[in-house]
């Protein structure tokens, strides 16, 4: 078991600490964390974690120190710390911030791993991407991976594959919520009442998502399973398809990838 400790606790790594204290695998009085922000202090205090008055005391407590603030200001907040990472382990979130990166970033005795998680995780229900290029002991690796496959799932990316996969499972659950919440505007305008369609939309996109990871087959056959002959579905399908639903996400997942 290994102390962790976060520089930065805004939603991403309040995600990971409430996935990870609800799965049982780590206990919160086994992490310690800084922010600048008071609220998100307070907020980390209620979850059982310790907080701390500064990335030096952070790095001191832990010893898996978990990077997550956002990419604007990485650099700034990891070059004061430099030293006190010598020896240490440091795993980031920062989109954008790769292993070659951070190898110009940290000095060569700081092991480190970046890995690309999202929101989910805090019901045990998240995608966390790791890059397949780190220098973690193996001791680190397992625990950490382990940790992750605790609160989600995990799959192992090759460095040139972590900006897309970020795009997708880090970036979607926004795109997600925004189908969840078109789907119940539909529904309301129809008559349903708004926490039913919420309800509704929510149940709908979970087991849909389930279904698809637990037979393995084609979203195409899927979707025509629900599709009959002259049916409501294909109405909808086609009613999506002029709006360029398929487009749109193709679109946002370029664009997120800042293209
Ligand atoms: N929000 C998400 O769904 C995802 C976020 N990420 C990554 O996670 C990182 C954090 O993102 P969010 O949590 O969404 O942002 P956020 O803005 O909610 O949290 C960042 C936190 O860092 C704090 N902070 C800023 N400077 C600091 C410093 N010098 N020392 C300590 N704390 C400091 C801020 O007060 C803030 O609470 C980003 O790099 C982002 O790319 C990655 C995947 C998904
Ligand atoms: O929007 C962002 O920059 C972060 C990174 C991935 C998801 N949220």
């Amino acid at each position: 078991m290994y102390k962790l400790g976060f520089i930065g606790m805004g939603n991403m790594a309040s995600a990971i600490q409430e996935g990870f204290i609800n799965s049982g695998y780590i206990k919160a009085d086994e992490i310690c964390g800084f922010d600048l922000s008071e609220i998100a202090t307070e907020k980390a205090k209620a979850r059982g974690v310790t907080p701390l008055s500064d990335g030096h005391e952070v790095i001191r407590n832990a010893e898996i120190i978990f990077m997550a603030v956002k990419p604007q200001v990485v650099e700034k907040v990891v070059a004061p710390l430099k030293e006190d990472l010598k020896g240490k382990a440091l795993v980031s979130m920062v989109l954008g911030y790769d292993f070659a990166k951070y190898e110009t970033m940290l000095d060569p005795s700081t092991r480190h791993l970046t890995f690309m998680p999202n929101t989910p995780i805090a019901v045990g229900e998240g995608m966390i991407l790791l890059e397949d290029q780190q220098t973690l002991t193996d001791d680190e690796y397992d625990f950490i991976k382990k940790a992750f496959e605790s609160a989600g799932s995990v799959e192992v990316l090759p460095s040139h594959l972590m900006g897309v996969g970020g795009a997708l499972s880090g970036c979607a659950p926004a795109y997600i919520y925004m189908v969840i919440e078109a789907l119940a505007d539909g529904a309301v305008a129809q008559g349903l009442p708004r926490a039913s369609a919420y309800k509704l939309a929510s149940q709908t996109v979970l087991g849909s998502g389930k279904m698809q990871l637990a037979s393995g087959l084609h979203p195409g056959i899927l979707k025509d399973n629900v599709t009959s002959p002259a049916g409501s579905t294909i109405k909808g399908v086609k009613a999506l398809e002029d709006g360029g639903l398929r487009a749109a996400f193709i679109n946002a997942i370029e664009k997120s990838m800042g293209k």
